[in-house]
């Protein structure tokens, strides 16, 4: 909560359908500012609808999104934009311009920040700033990637390329990181590459991080609060050691084993999707 005790996020009562399709159902709570939030559930749980909503990708069939006591499903025109700065997105697929260089995809992340003939020059001519440049440099450099940052996004690893759209999402100077599934196509070593550089951001600049995932383990290892969600509900909202092997079991009717091997099944399909 803030000095005033708004929550960075509050969600009330928010439901999505998708015809005859629950796909978020009745979901309310609070997400103070500077948490990192992990949401697991098995496929088709609602994950990915729910972050949609947060950045109005898609407009909820009922509730609400507020932020700091702001209605962010009332927003239009200009503040919803402002709003969509905010809030930066990471995804499985990384999402990189392929054939442009490293530095360029990092740099629309500023695009963001960019309005009406300015935006029209910079996407024309690619004319950003020096100190936009700077940013994009120190960004690239912080997470290892300096060296690469005149390659072209497709010789890049995808451990690398989430590394290059995280710092995309840094130049956005979001308030807050909505990161769909972003270790899903990427084999252990590189995930946790970039779960730590997401926990350093989350950790370094209080930016609020809501993470799908879909292990268990990750969510525990690096996350401050998890949410379990279910059928579109959330049917577990607490501390990573309060969702051991038994609470599993009650939830999902399946084992730990059983959730770690569905979640590897589903890695495997990501990374032959990459
Ligand atoms: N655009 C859409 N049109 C119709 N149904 C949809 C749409 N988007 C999602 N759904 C349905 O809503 C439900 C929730 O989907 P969602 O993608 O949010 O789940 P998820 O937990 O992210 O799953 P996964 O881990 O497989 O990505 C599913 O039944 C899905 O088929």
């Amino acid at each position: 909560m803030d000095a005033a005790g708004y929550a960075m996020l509050e969600l009330q009562g928010l439901t999505r359908r998708f015809g005859a399709t629950l796909a978020v159902d009745q979901v309310s709570l609070a997400v103070p500012a500077g948490q990192m939030l992990g949401i697991i559930g098995r496929s088709g749980a609602g994950k990915s609808t729910l972050l949609r909503l947060l950045n109005r990708l898609i407009e909820p069939t009922s509730g609400r999104i507020l932020s700091e006591g702001r209605e962010v499903t009332a927003l239009r025109g200009r503040a919803l934009r402002a709003w969509r700065r905010d809030c930066a997105m990471v995804f499985q697929q990384f999402n990189l311009v392929q054939r442009l260089d490293v530095l360029g995809n990092v740099l629309i992340g500023r695009l963001a920040h960019q309005h009406g003939l300015r935006r029209a020059l910079v996407l024309l001519a690619g004319a950003f700033t020096a100190g936009e440049r700077a940013m994009a440099l120190a960004a690239l450099e912080r997470f290892g990637l300096l060296e690469v940052a005149l390659q072209r996004a497709e010789t890049l690893s995808g451990g690398q390329q989430q590394r290059v759209a995280l710092c995309r999402a840094l130049l956005q100077q979001p308030r807050l990181i909505l990161a769909d599934e972003p270790i899903a196509s990427l084999d252990p070593a590189n995930a946790r590459v970039v779960m730590e550089a997401l926990r350093q951001v989350n950790r370094e600049e209080g930016i609020t991080v809501l993470v799908n995932l879909h292990h268990l383990d990750t969510a525990r290892e690096y996350c401050d609060r998890i949410l379990a969600m279910q059928a579109g509900r959330v049917v577990f909202d607490g501390a990573p050691a309060a969702l051991d092997a038994a609470r599993v079991r009650e939830i999902y009717g399946i084992s730990e084993e059983e959730f770690a091997a569905e979640a590897a099944a589903r890695a495997e399909a990501g990374r032959a999707a990459a």
